[in-house]
């Protein structure tokens, strides 16, 4: 079973998010390749049993500059079949909280993908506890729909 971890980030919190995310799946023996969102190409996504996308947010609720071009992109590859998982951190001081893991599961939807966990935001006021708890909840979710990966790895 293989994972592509994309992320992408400003400040360092999406980036200590997908660090931690991959830790934990390893430690269920699960490769996972990590990709920054520039560098990555949805046309991989097949190669792939399951995507997980973490982005933060920028501007109002929207997609970071950073991530555009592998957000059009996304837009215009047919995802069917495509297992995801979505996370991002936001502030949740802002209107749109996250929003750009908003816009991305949209995108996904619409080009019949399917998402496999409940799509995860965290704040990044939240201290340590705080996060690894929501990490380990994201993983736990993603862990417990492995038979999932199995039918259409
Ligand atoms: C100009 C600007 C606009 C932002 N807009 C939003 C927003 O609309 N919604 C939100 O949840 N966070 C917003 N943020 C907060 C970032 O998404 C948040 O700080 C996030 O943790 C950054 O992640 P990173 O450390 O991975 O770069 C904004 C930050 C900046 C600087």
């Amino acid at each position: 079973m293989s994972v592509l971890l994309v992320y992408a980030t400003l400040s360092g919190h999406t980036e200590e998010l997908a660090e931690l995310i991959k830790d934990r799946l390893e430690e269920a023996d699960i490769t996972v390749d990590v990709k920054e969102a520039y560098e990555a190409e949805p046309h991989e996504f097949a190669s792939y049993d399951l995507v997980i996308i973490g982005t933060y947010t920028f501007g109002d609720g929207d997609i970071p500059d950073d991530v555009i071009d592998f957000y059009e992109e996304l837009q215009q590859t047919d995802l069917t079949g495509q297992l995801f998982a979505l996370f991002g951190s936001g502030d949740t001081s802002y209107e749109h909280f996250a929003g750009a893991v908003d816009r991305m599961d949209e995108a996904i939807r619409e080009q019949q993908g399917m998402l496999i966990a409940t799509k995860m935001k965290f704040d990044s006021d939240n201290d340590i506890q705080e996060t690894e708890e929501q990490v380990d909840t994201f993983v736990a979710e993603i862990l417990d729909a492995r038979d999932q990966w199995q039918v259409h790895g």
